[in-house]
């Protein structure tokens, strides 16, 4: 399958910070949204903006349509939309002013498509911008990302702060986006319910490390919690064992193949939400 994005042995640390990204290696294939899943302070932003370099990356490589970026090359910006938290747009423009700047700054910016989201997403033409409620500053971010042909988006938690309307909207917004399997999105976010809807892979990430890199659907079938007693924790083979946690006399334990544990299994089903839960806040043998 054809890799967008390579993000290999990626590194990165702070000087005034005990944090570093650790060996951070993922890729994203034409038509995938991954969901980049992590606590705060995971290193979630960090990566994104490594890869971005909008932050200077102390090793490692990323390569985007197959060659290594550099955050210099002006074409960058029209092949990645990005939406971060705190996008800095110019507040006192409106968004029929702001239509204007991005026709210049965009190679491939598109009028009709802007068009297009600003009023699926409702956005007022003539307020300025910097009057927006968070939600609407997000969904024009959105819209500008989604308007320049980008073939990569870069979205870090972009669905906060929108109201369940306007998350729906966005999530089948970006499902439209890799339809025809020519583009890819990296999205962080802490709703997992969100990511679980629309993402096809997914990434953990804890303290600068990733835990699981996964396709989601092999997650949902395959994996499974399990509430064992200690002899029950004792007896299942610990290659499956991906993280575990006390639970008073018990112990929940992230399990990879379910079909092993099968007589250990009380619970059918679960959320990306519950074995994130247990990843974050469990341990590893
Ligand atoms: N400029 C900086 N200088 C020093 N430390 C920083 C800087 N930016 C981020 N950090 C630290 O790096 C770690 C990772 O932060 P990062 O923003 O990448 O996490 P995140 O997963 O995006 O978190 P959140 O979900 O809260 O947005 C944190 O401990 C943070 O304090």
């Amino acid at each position: 399958m054809a890799v967008i994005l390579e993000v290999s042995n990626l590194r990165k640390s702070y000087a005034d910070s005990d944090f570093a990204l650790d060996d951070v290696s993922f890729s994203i294939n034409y038509g995938d949204i991954v969901g980049f899943i992590g606590e705060n302070g995971a290193g979630k932003s960090t990566t994104m903006s490594s890869i971005l370099g909008t932050l200077y990356k102390d090793s490692g490589t990323i390569h985007i349509f197959g060659e290594e970026i550099d955050p210099k090359d002006p074409d960058l910006k029209n092949d990645i939309g990005v939406v971060f938290d705190d996008m800095k747009l110019p507040g006192d423009l409106t968004i029929l002013n702001l239509k204007k700047v991005f026709r210049g700054i965009y190679k491939n910016w598109n009028d009709d498509q802007f068009d297009y989201y600003v009023k699926m997403f409702s956005l007022p033409l003539k307020k300025k911008v910097k009057d927006f409620s968070r939600g609407m500053s997000m969904k024009l971010s959105v819209a500008i990302a989604l308007s320049h042909n980008a073939k990569l988006l870069i979205l870090d938690e972009a669905t906060a702060g929108l109201d369940p309307t306007g998350r729906d909207e966005l999530l089948d917004v970006l499902q439209d986006f890799v339809q025809d399997q020519d583009r890819g999105i990296l999205l962080s976010s802490h709703i997992t319910s969100d990511i679980e809807k629309i993402a096809n892979n997914l990434i953990f990430i804890k303290g600068g490390k990733i835990l699981l890199k996964i396709q989601k659907d092999e997650l949902l079938k395959n994996y499974a919690i399990l509430t064992c007693n200690e002899h029950e924790f004792k007896e299942i083979n610990q290659d499956l064992v991906v993280a575990y946690k006390q639970n008073g006399d018990d112990t929940d334990v992230l399990v990879s193949d379910r079909e092993k544990v099968r007589h250990l299994i009380k619970k059918e089903s679960f959320s990306i939400d519950e074995i994130t839960l247990l990843l974050m806040r469990g341990e590893k043998v």
